[in-house]
């Protein structure tokens, strides 16, 4: 079977050099990482509003959830869940750990640093090559076990960070597949394209911790630079403290906030694609700040790599071609924002 790992040892990050900054011995942001000024400045009532949630904050023990589910993901194809079931001790010591793991010293996470051809460890974002800028981020990439890393990290104390992320990505899982299913049947998906999206066999799944150092000036710099997720359904976390932005056509990029034990979740572009388009993708980015060192936790659902991909066969005119999806994720690993134009019919 080939995996996510396999797909990416095609495409390596050429630039060997790219590893994070040693963001602890820094005090001012290098020309490396200075973004030209944004063309629009943060839209000011939404982040003035700090009530606002911008994208619909759904309950999922509520009768209406399946409703409102099916009309945030074709109106923002963003949306937040709260009472999700997942046992919020847990969640904390995703959080706990992984504080725990960025706040090793630099040269102890070179340890465990990506290769360049590989997918999984500590390096910068796989988008990093597609911008001239670098970004004000470091992250921690797992596929399944993440034992091998933890043991270099932590030869004696590898366990509990390892027992917590296998724990965190089977509960992600189970609220994925609770989410998709929903999603799906609102797309009135056939039984076969249900099992597609939820097979519990082969399924690709991902956890990327995201760390996001304080920085001395941020309105110069940038957490992670805009995107759209890749693959079906990104549940994430962002830990209490605010800086995923989405683009809202005709005001700008606007502040996600943070709401207390909800997670994000966000149409990928598989999503999209097997949707017809139906739910639109949401180009977001992480900005980052002077005072708190941000954590944000996101998981990756998707299908089996070596299944086909589609729009559902309930469209009558189909908007993309039919591909395996590891030819589409082959296609974003070298055409990033504009892989999905490519496989338009
Ligand atoms: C399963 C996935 C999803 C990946 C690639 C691979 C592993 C790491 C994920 C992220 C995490 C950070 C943002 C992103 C844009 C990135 O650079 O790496 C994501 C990307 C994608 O959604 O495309
Ligand atoms: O840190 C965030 O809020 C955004 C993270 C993100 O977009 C990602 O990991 O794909
Ligand atoms: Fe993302």
């Amino acid at each position: 079977m080939t995996t996510l790992s396999e797909v990416y040892r095609n495409d390596p990050i050429t630039d060997h050099h790219i590893i994070p900054l040693d963001f602890d011995s820094i005090d001012e942001v290098p020309e490396s990482h200075t973004w030209p000024r944004f063309d629009e400045p943060i839209n000011k009532i939404q982040t003035n509003n700090i009530k606002d949630p911008l994208i619909p904050v759904i309950d999922l023990a509520s009768p209406n959830a399946r409703n409102l589910i099916g009309q945030a993901c074709e109106t923002w194809g963003m949306f937040q869940v709260i009472n999700h079931g997942v046992p919020s001790e847990l969640v904390k010591n995703v959080e706990y750990e992984s504080r725990r793991l960025f706040a090793l010293q630099t040269h102890e996470k070179r340890r465990v640093l990506r290769s360049a051809d590989g997918a999984t460890g500590y390096g910068v974002a796989r988008i990093s090559p597609f911008f001239d800028k670098r970004m004000w981020h470091e992250g921690f990439t797992i596929m399944g076990s993440c034992a091998d890393d933890a043991k270099v990290l932590w030869p004696h104390d590898y366990q509990r960070f390892c027992d917590t992320m296998d724990a965190y990505q089977q509960q992600m899982k189970l609220l994925s597949h609770r989410l998709l299913l929903i999603i799906l049947e609102k797309l009135d998906a056939t039984q076969e394209e249900i099992n597609w999206a939820i097979s519990t066999q082969d399924s690709q799944q991902a956890l990327q911790l995201n760390s996001y150092p304080c920085c001395p000036n941020p309105s110069l710099a940038l957490g992670l630079a805009p995107h759209t997720d890749s693959l079906l359904l990104t549940l994430l976390n962002q830990c209490g403290i605010s800086g995923l932005e989405i683009f809202v056509e005709g005001s700008g990029w606007s502040q996600v906030q943070p709401v207390e034990d909800a997670f994000v979740v966000n149409v990928g572009d598989l999503l999209h694609m097997f949707s017809n388009a139906k739910f639109p993708l949401l180009s977001h980015r992480a900005s980052v700040n002077q005072s708190n060192h941000r954590i944000s936790i996101a998981y990756f659902h998707g299908p089996p790599i070596e299944s086909r991909v589609a729009p559902s066969s309930k469209f009558q005119k189909p908007c993309f071609k039919s591909l395996l999806v590891k030819e589409y994720l082959i296609l974003k690993a070298k055409h990033f924002s504009r892989a999905l134009s490519l496989i338009q019919t």
